[in-house]
């Protein structure tokens, strides 16, 4: 006989891989992922980008303003690596505790990575610093190189810059963001105690069909692109396995649909809203449910070498879960993500 589980708690999850925005776009999305979450990692790609101390010290400062009162949530803020980077900076800014990682954006690989790295010898002093404090860098893993087919730029960035990168900089610590290929999540589960992976809520129930198959579907256009089925299914592998280096982050990337919905659209799916529903919903069908909690809640804490929250959240079965089909903001309306199935992990208030 199987027992059907409807109801489970678990220490408060937290998301290791945030868009907030800035301005009226992040006084409404900040709640949805505060509501949930009890930290975040920030990310800094922001126009212009969080590049020093005191950019990240004055964007802490505004989410902070942002969070609704009472709010318990947490922004772990990051600093985005370019080739003037100081070292100093970043060692003085995570000596205070004001920085919990570093993000490297390869120039032009992703939204608003303009000012990102072209030249890796450039950011190999600061990359020397990090190893040495241990403190992570969190790195987009595509290349942008225009040759390189799009499906394809994950696994060529593994082998000719993430792979000679670590090579060169022993004890670097690595999270390889939004993985979204069996490529990745081999690199990562062979590569030692120093790397990790985020893992979002839509790659592990989208493919590429989903955006391309019976028409375009730009809401679930984001980058990486998603890819063929077998990769989702090596993620959904990775994420309920239970293993250490694979954690959530949602990459919760909200833009207006005006720039979604046109004929270059933004790259980004907003996920704040459902993210732990839909994550809830692909470990039960997994039948993984036992090991939600690390991947949630327990092994990003681990690698980021944070104690895990003590709080913790109940998630319910039942009747579908409503959830706006997109939230107005004061820089237009946001779509949620769908999933394209119905949703019944509820967390309770
Ligand atoms: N993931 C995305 O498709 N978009 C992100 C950037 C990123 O995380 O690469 C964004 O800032 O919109
Ligand atoms: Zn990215
Ligand atoms: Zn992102």
């Amino acid at each position: 006989m199987t027992e059907t589980i409807d109801r489970l708690t678990i220490r408060r999850p937290d998301d290791w891989h945030l868009h907030l925005r800035d301005g009226a776009m992040m006084a409404a999305v900040a709640p949805e992922s505060a509501r949930h979450f009890a930290r975040a990692i920030i990310m800094p790609n922001l126009v212009p980008p969080v590049v020093t101390a005191a950019d990240a010290e004055a964007y802490r400062a505004r989410i902070l303003a942002a969070l609704p009162p009472g709010s318990g949530f947490t922004p772990l803020m990051t600093l985005y690596l370019t080739e003037e980077t100081d070292p100093e900076d970043v060692a003085r800014a995570a000596a205070s505790g004001l920085v919990t990682a570093v993000k490297l954006y390869p120039a032009g690989a992703t939204t608003n990575s303009a000012s990102g790295v072209r030249d890796f010898d450039r950011v190999r002093g600061v990359l020397e610093r990090m190893a040495e404090i241990g403190l992570p860098l969190c790195v987009h893993g595509e290349v942008t190189d225009a040759e390189v087919d799009i499906f394809d730029r994950e696994a060529v960035f593994i082998e000719r810059v993430l792979e000679p990168i670590r090579r060169a900089t022993p004890g670097l610590r690595v999270v390889l963001e939004h993985v979204t290929t069996a490529e990745g999540v081999a690199y990562v589960r062979a590569g030692g105690a120093d790397i990790a992976a985020t893992i979002t809520a839509h790659h592990l129930v989208i493919n590429r069909n989903h955006i391309l198959a019976g028409g375009i579907r730009p809401h679930y256009y984001c980058l990486p692109v998603a890819k063929r089925e077998t990769h989702r299914l090596a993620l959904v592998e990775a994420a309920t396995s239970g293993e250490s280096p694979f954690f959530l982050g949602t990459d919760s990337a909200p833009h207006p649909d005006q720039a979604k919905l046109a004929p270059c659209g933004c790259a980004g799916c907003f996920t704040a809203p459902n993210a732990l529903s839909v994550v809830a919903e692909v470990f039960e069908a997994a039948g993984a449910l036992d090991r939600l909690e690390a991947f949630t809640s327990l092994n990003g804490p681990a690698f980021y070498r944070l104690p895990p929250n003590e709080a913790r959240i109940t998630l319910t079965k039942g009747a579908p879960v409503p959830y706006p089909a997109r939230i107005e903001t004061g820089a237009g309306p946001v779509t949620v993500f769908d999933p394209g199935f119905p949703l019944h992990w509820r967390v309770e208030a």
